[in-house]
């Protein structure tokens, strides 16, 4: 067992870890990070899959994430465009089939209306709610006691445009039934992305990839963090108190000023505190919970889909892939097809047999785009909720009610203990861009802390404060 002396200990290797480290460092203060799986970038994991680059986690990022563009500039990493050109395909809830091009789904005029009306009452909330401090609100409480289910149903009696506006926060966010959050949940997923409009513009929320693959953020972090990165050391027991932190991990024990726990808020229960954490969190940190997606990848020799001018993108409100795009990795010959499968749509293909469970869904790709779509070389379904250090995908949210109850205390320290992920964030809530974006506040605030000078509490995170890595690398 090797025991060390640091300013900050780190628990969790993912995007938000590894840039509240990175950031100390640059500040001068010294950091280990304890990471329980044997490789970093926890959500964000790609592998080589007969030939073709699969990102099994996060990947995309869009305009407005300005926190990790201005990560990635530091770090010298670039981005690409996604695969958009072409049209479209839609099938309806009856089943109908339409290649389509434009913004809106060919829903028929007075549902196309009747959506556009709702998006547009979305939008006008949206715009009064800081994604910081949804809980502020004015109309807060009541809009967190309704779930966004029955809300979209008190605005509209047109169900498919019910069905369709909830499908973007429900199966393509937050990945759980529509009836299980509350509409102030869903304005804080729109307000996290600038408005509800960005997050229905596909083009806009999925626009760019990363060069070397999302993973590849935080395997370029670690890099420079070096040997002050410790895998395969889940911290389980951590003690505590006004005066410091010890985090026991497998082979390496931490002695530290302050900690970071910059694990999902689903997994803060695994460790043991000693002392216990005060009720407030003991409480709180049973309302986050993680939804299930599954990403499923199919690679095939050609992307045939665009000789037929299409681009791959393929939406339905109902069945069990509602969402498909062309996912082709830069540079490859071969097409890639990413489809995703959410709540109780995934319980039910992981209720079937292997081969069952790939055969519907390839026949859910097929009905979009062909019985081409069959005949896949690589079948790759991501099974985040096997995962012990993640226990679900994308990210957590709060059940009815929570997210007024405890979200404005979601984010203060107990003591030493510092709480840091995409999951507690306001803009870019559940995505790298928020894990980036709360490792450098928290960043911040411990240093602060530390040197006993005043935090800015306006403080974004957008733009690192200790200068760029050159500074640290000088
Ligand atoms: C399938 C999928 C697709 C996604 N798509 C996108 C996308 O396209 N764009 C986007 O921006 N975001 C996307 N996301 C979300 C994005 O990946 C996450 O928001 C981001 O990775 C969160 O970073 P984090 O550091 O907060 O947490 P994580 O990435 O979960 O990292 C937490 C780390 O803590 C470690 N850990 C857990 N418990 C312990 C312990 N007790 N001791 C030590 N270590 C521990 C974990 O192993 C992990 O490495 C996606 C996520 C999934 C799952």
């Amino acid at each position: 067992m090797r025991i060390l002396d640091r300013d900050v200990v780190i628990i969790g290797a993912g995007p938000s870890g590894l840039t509240a480290a990175y950031e100390l460092r640059k500040a001068g203060k010294s950091v280990a990070v304890l990471e329980a799986r044997d490789r970093v970038g926890g959500r964000t994991w790609s592998e080589d899959m007969d030939g073709a680059t699969i990102e099994i986690g996060g990947q995309w990022i869009s305009p407005d994430q300005t926190g990790l563009y201005s990560l990635i500039e530091e770090l010298g990493i670039e981005t690409y465009e996604r695969y958009k050109a072409g049209a479209s395909v839609y099938i309806s809830e009856a089943g109908q089939r339409t290649v389509y091009t434009g913004e809106d789904f060919p829903v028929g005029e007075s549902t196309v209306a009747e959506m556009n009306r709702l998006i547009a009452e979305m939008d006008r909330l949206t715009a009064q709610v800081d994604p910081d401090a949804p809980w502020e609100h004015p109309r807060a409480e009541e809009l967190d006691m309704i779930s966004f289910h029955h809300w979209l149903r008190t605005l509209s009696t047109d169900e498919a445009a019910c069905n369709n506006v909830g499908l973007f926060i429900a199966g393509g966010m937050l990945t759980k039934p529509a009836h299980t959050f509350s509409a102030l949940q869903a304005l804080l997923m729109s307000a996290s992305a600038g408005s509800f409009a960005n997050l229905v513009d596909e083009d806009f929320i999925l626009d760019r990839r990363i060069v070397g693959t999302m993973q590849g953020v935080s395997i370029a972090v670690a890099k420079v963090l070096g040997q002050d990165v410790f895998l395969n050391n889940p911290v389980l027991k951590l003690d505590w108190s006004e005066q410091g932190v010890r985090a026991h991990g497998t082979d390496v024990t931490v002695n530290a000023k302050k900690v970071i726990i910059a694990v999902p808020p689903n997994l803060y229960s695994r460790i043991s505190y000693n002392p216990p954490l005060p009720r407030r969190q003991h409480v709180t940190h049973q309302h986050q919970s993680m939804g299930l997606v599954i990403k499923v990848h199919a690679v095939y020799e050609t992307p045939f889909w665009r000789e037929d001018g299409l681009s791959g993108t393929c939406f339905r409100p109902t069945g069990i892939v509602q969402e498909i795009y062309d996912n082709t990795y830069l540079g490859e010959s071969t097409g890639t097809l990413v489809g995703f499968i959410s709540d109780t749509q995934a319980d039910a293909m992981f209720e079937l047999p292997e081969d069952e469970r790939k055969a519907a869904i390839l026949e859910g790709f097929a009905d979009f785009l062909g019985p081409q779509a069959l005949d896949a070389k690589v079948f790759y379904l991501s099974d985040f909720g096997s995962e012990e250090w993640t226990r679900g995908a994308y990210a957590t949210s709060y059940d009815l009610g929570g997210l007024f109850r405890f979200g404005p205390d979601q984010n203060k320290n107990v003591g030493p203990i510092y709480f840091s992920s995409s999951d507690l964030a306001g803009e870019g809530y559940q995505h790298v861009d928020g894990a980036v974006r709360m490792g450098r506040r928290t960043a911040v605030r411990i240093n602060s802390a530390i040197d006993g000078t005043d935090a800015e509490p306006a403080y974004d995170g957008v733009r690192s404060l200790f200068g760029t890595r050159d500074s640290l690398e000088a």
